[in-house]
């Protein structure tokens, strides 16, 4: 049976690791450490795993990592507060808080809060804002930057091939559609209200899923030769971390292939860093 390439992004992640870690010692000779405060509110179990994989990714190339632990009945007040404080704080180059959180907080205005400068995960509407209209210096979000590293780490061609993306998101669909077109490719979106999904991703040289449901996407859906790039973070039946694409399947038909875990991931993780050193280059010279 065939079988496509696996885009390991791990692999790919490492090896961005290994160039942040010396742009990281070059900014050192001038003085500076790139720190990154992560803001983590209430007790959720998988932001625990996330938050954990960021600070051990940041001590590898070097970069300063704090992490603010705040209760989980946290007033939005309070926290807005944090991030006053670390909005002026020097020594703090990117700020991120990590989400969901707690229901009596606004998402929305935690992020607006942040300033621009240091959203390293890109979400403020002005790095939003930025993207979408080809302004340069925002800071990209981490999991569409990651996806295109990826392609561009594989030496897949974007400029001028079809790419179809499952899922409408601010932090996934939404972004990699505008990075996608930036890169030439010419670009279709569905999402829930899609009818006969399949009809539109069986069209595509590059599809995105980004849904976050288990099973989604199967042999049905792909076209002999496509890309597969799985976004999805999901428990199968039996419990073990899924994508949104049935892999083995899908992996028959497809020329490249992300797995979960292993594949996006990652490589979101290492965008953020990316971000964080970028962030303290642009301190440095201003
Ligand atoms: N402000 C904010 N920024 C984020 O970037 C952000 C967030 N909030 N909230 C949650 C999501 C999720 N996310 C992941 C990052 C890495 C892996 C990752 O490295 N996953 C490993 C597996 C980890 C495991 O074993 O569970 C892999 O795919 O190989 C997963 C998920 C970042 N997020
Ligand atoms: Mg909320």
């Amino acid at each position: 049976m065939a079988q496509g390439k696996l885009i390991d992004g791990k692999q790919i992640a490492a090896e961005l690791r290994q160039e942040l870690k010396s742009e990281v010692a070059t900014i050192a000779i001038r003085g500076v450490t790139p720190g990154l405060t992560v803001v983590l509110v209430g007790n959720n179990m998988a932001s625990e795993t996330y938050v954990r994989g960021k600070i051990r990714a940041c001590e590898e190339v070097g970069i300063r990592s704090d992490l603010i632990r705040l209760p989980e009945e946290t007033e939005e007040d309070t926290l807005l507060a944090e991030i006053d404080r670390l909005n002026q704080d020097e020594t703090v180059h990117g700020i991120l808080v990590q989400l969901p959180l707690p229901r009596q907080i606004s998402e929305e205005k935690v992020i607006a809060r942040i300033r621009p400068k240091k959203d390293v995960d890109g979400f403020h509407p002005i790095n939003m804002g930025k993207l979408a209209t080809g302004l340069k210096g925002a800071f990209l979000p981490c999991t569409p930057h990651g996806i295109l590293q990826m392609l561009k780490r594989s030496h897949i061609e974007i400029a001028g091939k079809h790419a179809v993306v499952v899922g409408r998101s601010n932090i996934v669909g939404k972004p990699v559609s505008l990075l996608l077109q930036k890169e030439n490719a010419t670009v279709t979106m569905c999402h829930s209200r899609t009818k006969d999904l399949a009809y539109f991703t069986r069209q595509a040289d590059i599809l995105v899923a980004a849904v976050g449901k288990y099973g989604l996407i199967t042999r049905d859906h792909v076209r002999p030769g496509a890309v597969v790039i799985d976004v999805g973070m999901n428990r199968s039946p039996e419990g073990k971390l899924a994508g949104d694409v049935m892999f083995e399947e899908v992996r028959e038909v497809a020329s490249h292939i992300t797995p979960v875990p292993g594949g996006v991931g990652p490589m979101t993780i290492a965008m953020l860093l990316y971000n964080t050193v970028e962030a303290a280059k642009a301190a440095l010279d201003s």
